[in-house]
């Protein structure tokens, strides 16, 4: 799509990926971000919008977490990939008020339901919900809350529903609402990742998730070669997050992709403890990316591995 840009001349407008079909929970996080300003470009799953963000499409929206599911563990395992931090960035977050419903084929009844599909966060989310209205149906992942809703309108059997939002049953032919707001607790909400193929080039739409700096540092223990002296010890995670000499806001841990018994990776949530809510200047970026690299310095001086996935 081609826009004006403010002098007069055409500008392109940047191009995101989100989780599609239309009508996911990232579509409409995305929206509520970017509105007009992006170019929006469906992805099946997770994994294709995280792959698709490079020069020619520099924007994509990751799910992150979900507060009462917890870590999107599909999002996580891909920011372990080596190029997050070289040319993939995640440079903000966006949250979004989750409330999910129970769709089904038209004239379907609660009773007639023998499969439920959706992604596995909604599936999770809604837990309670099933376990109470619908033990014994079969629980089915899909790549997003949508697909299951497209699923269900095109599927000829009428003993499968879908839990997806609102929106999908005024998107996908032939489905009616049965139950709303059926998530565990009333408030539901689910933070995503903003990645962009640049670590400073600046977004569409400022985003002011709070009025706090973050960053995302993936950081790993050396262990010793197995053959070494008893002397080389290596650097616990504790003693790595204490080198890091900044506020942490969240830890999450995924296997290592590297060969070993449990190894890990640890994705490392740091927010600025200095800045109120006026870090909007440029000073203020600049300086809050400098402590960050200084804070991953830190920690390969105490011998651990240290990337910086992202400053916001
Ligand atoms: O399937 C969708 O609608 C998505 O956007 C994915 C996703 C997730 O991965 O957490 C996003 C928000 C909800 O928590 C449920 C699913």
């Amino acid at each position: 799509m081609v826009v004006l840009a403010r002098n007069g001349t055409a500008a392109e407008l940047p191009k995101l990926a989100f989780l599609g079909p239309v009508g996911t929970y990232s579509h409409q996080a995305a929206h509520d971000a970017f509105s007009s300003m992006v170019e929006y470009h469906v992805r099946q799953t997770i994994a294709d919008v995280f792959h698709s963000v490079d020069a020619a499409l520099p924007l994509g929206l990751l799910p992150q977490e979900n507060s009462i599911f917890g870590t999107v563990t599909e999002t996580y395992d891909l920011l372990r990939s080596p190029e997050v931090g070289k040319t993939k960035f995640i440079r903000g977050a966006v949250t979004l008020s989750v409330r999910h419903c129970l769709l089904v084929r038209k004239g379907t009844r609660l009773e007639d339901i023998k499969t439920i599909l959706s992604h596995e966060q909604a599936l999770g989310q809604c837990r309670s919900f099933i376990e109470k209205h619908l033990p014994g149906a079969a629980l089915v992942k899909m790549a997003s809350t949508a697909a299951a809703a497209e699923t269900v309108s095109r599927n000829s059997a009428a003993d499968a529903a879908a839990i997806c939002s609102k929106i999908c049953a005024g998107l996908f032919s032939d489905l009616d609402i049965l139950h709303e707001g059926i998530q565990n607790e009333n408030d539901n909400f689910t933070r995503f990742y903003v990645m962009s193929n640049s670590p400073v080039a600046p977004l569409p739409v400022p985003l002011s998730e709070d009025c706090v700096g973050h960053g995302l540092i993936r950081i790993e223990v050396v262990r010793p070669p197995a053959n070494s002296r008893p002397s080389v010890t290596c650097s616990p995670i504790m003693q790595l997050l204490e080198a890091l000499q900044l506020p942490v806001s969240r830890i999450d841990r995924r296997p290592s992709t590297q060969p070993g018994r449990f190894e890990s990776v640890y994705l490392v949530e740091v927010i600025d403890d200095d800045t109120a809510c006026d870090m909007s200047s440029e000073s203020d970026e600049v300086d809050w990316a400098r402590r960050i690299q200084n804070a991953a310095r830190r920690v390969r001086e105490a011998g651990g591995l240290a990337s910086i996935l992202g400053t916001w």
